[in-house]
């Protein structure tokens, strides 16, 4: 019987604060996500991490010492491999952290796959996320000398099943009150040269929100993009930013979706939650609400469950 692997491919994030400086090591030393010249990347990278780990620890501790995101993964995976059955095997391949691409091969070489379908937990496509996941997978299979046939699903910012379960979670979220309150769709922003180098994740984030509006035709909306993190110029404008504006617009009701996420980390429970949580609260926003990422929805699995099965059927 003929078995598909399958790599759901993801970020990764530190599971202890011990793990934050190397996790941050790994991301930095990866030049799809940040451009240091390559002969003296390594070493810059561990200065950065060194610096960078100390702030970033300060919202780990409060996210109680870990990121939710590897737990939450394994999740979707255990639920994807229920609706896909024992075809398929579906295994965890982070970036920067542990499981590692090279684990997530050996799990499915180990359950005897004939071929790999790479899934990405990014819905819009970028070079430094999806791209770089791909990039880790071959090097991978190169390294181990792999022949199984290779297919990749590159984005489904469109994806019907993916829209609707936004469209669930902001319902589940607001409920009978969601016609009154201001849509901020935050993002995670990206050096402005990559998109202008034709990346195409700005255009399918405003893709993905015009799906999901179409089911909100009364509500009022916007896009901005968070978590900046070097000094060159990053796509505008930015989440806090926006929400000091629509402040000064008045809006009293603000409902923020994570579009660009489908778990939790700490650009939801840390950034948006607690930074910005508290700048909407400083700023007289009397109602300022966090939709939850889609984590195991239903509808989100079986997203990823039709997906998968385009691939195969092909
Ligand atoms: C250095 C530049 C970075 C780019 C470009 C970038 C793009 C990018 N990132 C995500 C999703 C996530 N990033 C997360 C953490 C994180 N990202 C960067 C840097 C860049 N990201 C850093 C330094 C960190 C570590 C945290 C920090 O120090 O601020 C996470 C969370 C990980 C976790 O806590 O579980 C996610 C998720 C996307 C989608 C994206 C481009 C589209
Ligand atoms: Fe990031
Ligand atoms: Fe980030």
């Amino acid at each position: 019987m003929k078995k598909t692997g399958i790599v759901l491919m993801n970020m990764g994030g530190p599971d202890s604060l011990d793990a934050i400086q190397p996790f941050l090591y790994n991301l930095f030393s990866d030049h799809n996500i940040i451009r240091i010249p390559r002969p003296i990347q390594k070493p810059v990278a561990w200065i950065i991490s060194k610096v960078r780990a100390k702030k970033t620890e300060e919202y780990y501790k409060i996210m109680g010492g870990k990121s939710p995101q590897t737990e939450q993964t394994l999740k979707q995976a255990e639920a994807l491999q229920r609706e896909l059955g024992e075809d398929f095997a579906v295994a965890v391949a982070m970036r920067y952290w542990h499981p590692f691409t090279e684990e997530a091969v050996d799990k499915l070489i180990e359950e005897g796959v004939d071929s790999f379908i790479l899934l990405p937990l990014y819905p819009q496509y970028s070079k430094t996320t999806t791209g770089s996941s791909f990039q880790e997978f071959f090097n991978v299979y190169r390294k181990k000398q792999l022949k199984q046939e290779v297919k990749q699903i590159d984005s489904y910012h469109n994806h019907p099943l993916y829209i609707k379960a936004w469209v669930e979670n902001i319902k589940d979220e607001l409920g009978e009150d969601y016609k009154n309150f201001y849509f901020l769709f935050s993002a995670h922003s990206l050096p402005e040269k990559i998109i202008k180098e034709g990346d195409p994740y700005k255009k399918q984030i405003e893709e993905t929100v015009k799906l999901i509006m179409e089911y909100f035709p009364d509500n009022r909306h916007s896009i901005a993009y968070q978590s900046k993190v070097s000094p060159v110029k990053w796509i505008q404008p930015f989440t806090d930013e926006e929400i000091q504006r629509l402040a000064r617009e008045g809006i009293k009701k603000l409902a923020v979706i994570p579009v660009s996420f489908v778990c939790e980390h700490s650009e939801t429970l840390y950034e948006l939650d607690v930074q910005y949580g508290k700048l909407a609260e400083e700023e007289g926003i009397k109602d300022y609400r966090r939709v939850k990422t889609l984590q195991d929805n239903p509808l989100f699995i079986s997203a990823l469950k039709e997906l998968v099965l385009k691939v195969v059927d092909g």
